[in-house]
């Protein structure tokens, strides 16, 4: 083998230098779309430059012939490449299956046969001469399957190539269309190098600058596609949110014009964003709160829908400078108020039941302390304050008056005039006492025809006096059964704190034994336990103790 090194067989070097290089960077970054088919890409271009620099310096014309054979790899396979290397960039590498790569391979390989073979059939080039160039040039006179296979069917390639390119200026947003641009004028170098070499217009001829284009193309996407592209992640990954966000987002105009509007604004809306975009911003309660900072709730009722929206509407500003026209963000609160609705609501049913429970229990308690004939309070309630009673006149050094009562032949009332008329006299005792105790009396039923009576503050005489003279207005009652008018009395029996007792126990037994004297000695009297006070009897005394509320 011998070699001649010359300036052209360097640059052509330089130029599979380069497309190696790239070629390594970009299989590194493979991860990036279109990097992978960059890296294949740059190693056809590296074969195919690699092999020009071989066939170049080569002064041999067999081993010219076996270099060119191999530039023929890379020259068959470059465009399918380039191709494959649009149409990831487009983003349609998914529609690529294998097979379809496979296919597309399939001219390359049979253009590579024939080329290998060229020597039998002379179809790929008929003949060849030195250029006159003198820079250890061939001229290819090429053949009729070159022009269809080879040429053709790589002008097809990158045409298309081409075109996905340009479909990227539609593509990506509007303001990283430079960098489509960018792309687009790298597609264009090894158009024009190639070009120049088949048309014989190239003043070196023999020379094919197509590998060197291509390494320059290799150059740009690789600045486009490892740099420049991570660039257009940031908008599109916002252009992204902006369409996947769940809060509706309409950009207006100073006029309420929509200028943008999102799918989540355009579903509130029920149109489509197309449709609503240009079209003035036409919902009443949104354009009353556009001009508003802060948050607004505002309902948007559409045909057989309601929304509960809360409205934030933003001044568009960049780099501090307000541009005119507002964001609008729209968030869809009407779940949130729904449940909060269904909150309310179950708050209320059971606030309303716990107040039914309450006066329920009220109600309960009132019973459970009150006699049902008479509505006074019973022993049980008694029993629960007068121990209280007996402390607080302890701690007020004051004494108490307890006085047990009892109806006096009250079975015979029940048998000459019955039952009903038994309890009419017993709710008759009850009023009367009710009505002439003061507030802080307790007046109770025992039971059957005994009530107690407890009169704070009140000392045996005091007691006594009150008692005869409940008794006295007692008798004086009159009751009538058909055409028979009875009356009826009581016997009382008076037990005081502290002189008698300081308990239930001991004050209702002493009491009873009072009421006992009383029923023995004639019934219809007032006993004091050790009758004492006898002598207090006379009814004027009587009269003016007298505690009445009749009118
Ligand atoms: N109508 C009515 N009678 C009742 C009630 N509770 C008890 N009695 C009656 O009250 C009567 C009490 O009778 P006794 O204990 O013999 O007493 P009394 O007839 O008053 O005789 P003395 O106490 O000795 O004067 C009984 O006949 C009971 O049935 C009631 O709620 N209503």
């Amino acid at each position: 083998m011998s070699f001649v090194f010359t300036t052209i067989s360097a640059t052509a070097g330089l130029a599979a230098l380069s497309a190696a290089t790239i070629g390594i960077l970009a299989w590194e970054r493979r991860q990036v779309t279109g990097a992978r088919w960059l890296a294949w890409l740059m190693l056809a271009v590296t074969i195919w430059a690699g092999s020009a620099m071989l066939e170049l310096s080569s002064s041999m014309l067999r081993e010219k012939i076996f270099w060119s054979k191999l530039e023929y790899l890379g020259t068959l396979s470059a465009p399918v490449l380039f191709f494959l290397l649009a149409a990831d960039y487009n983003q349609l590498d998914k529609a690529l299956r294998l097979r379809s790569i496979a296919m597309l391979f399939l001219i390359p390989l049979l253009s590579l046969a024939l080329a290998i073979s060229n020597e039998r059939h002379g179809l790929i080039w008929s003949s060849y001469q030195p250029s006159p160039s003198g820079y250890n040039l061939l001229i290819f006179n090429h053949g009729p399957l070159f022009w269809l296979l080879v040429a053709g069917y790589s002008y097809l390639m990158m045409l298309l190539g081409s075109l996905l390119l340009l479909r990227t200026l539609h593509f990506y947003p509007p303001h990283y269309r430079g960098q489509s641009l960018i792309l687009m004028l790298g597609a264009i170098v090894p158009w024009a190098g190639n070009l120049l070499y088949l048309s014989g217009n190239i003043p070196l001829r023999g020379l094919d600058p197509t590998p060197l284009c291509f390494a320059i193309t290799g150059m740009v996407f690789a600045f486009d596609l490892l740099y420049l592209r991570m660039l257009y992640v940031v908008p599109i990954a916002r252009g992204n949110a902006f369409n996947a966000m769940g809060d509706g987002i309409v950009v207006i105009d100073p006029n309420k014009t929509v200028l943008d509007i999102n799918p989540a604004a355009a579903n509130l809306f029920g149109k489509p964003a197309a449709v609503l975009c240009g079209q003035p911003l036409q919902i009443a309660a949104l354009l009353a709160v556009a001009d508003q900072d802060g948050a607004h709730q505002v309902e948007l009722n559409g045909p057989g829908s309601r929304a509960i929206l809360e409205v934030r509407a933003f001044p568009i500003r960049e780099s501090g400078v307000t541009l005119g026209g507002r964001m609008l963000v729209l968030r869809d609160i009407s779940r949130q108020r729904r449940a909060e609705e269904a909150l309310h609501q179950a708050y209320m049913q059971l606030k309303n039941r716990i107040d039914e429970i309450e006066t329920l229990q009220d109600t309960l308690r009132e019973q459970a302390l009150h006699d049902p004939l008479t509505g006074l309070y019973n022993r049980r309630y008694l029993e629960e304050t007068l121990s209280r009673e007996i402390s607080r006149a302890e701690r007020e050094q004051q004494p108490l008056t307890f006085a047990l009562i009892d109806l006096d032949n009250f079975k015979g009332v029940n048998d000459r005039y019955g039952h009903m008329a038994g309890d009419q006299v017993l709710c008759a005792l009850a009023d009367l006492l009710r009505r002439h105790c003061r507030q802080a009396d307790i007046v109770c039923r025992l039971g059957g025809e005994e009530f107690i009576v407890v009169l704070p503050a009140a000392d045996q005489r005091n007691g006594w006096m009150r008692l005869e003279m409940l008794r006295r207005r007692f008798s004086d009652l009159r009751y009538r059964v058909e055409a028979v008018e009875f009356s009826s009395t009581f016997s009382c029996g008076i037990a005081c704190y502290p002189s008698d007792g300081n308990s239930f126990a001991k004050l209702y037994q002493l009491a009873d034994m009072a009421l006992y004297e009383a029923k023995a000695h004639g019934k219809n009297q007032v006993r004091l336990h050790g009758n004492p006070l006898q002598e207090l009897t006379d009814i004027p005394l009587l009269q003016a103790h007298m505690v009445s509320k009749e009118p």
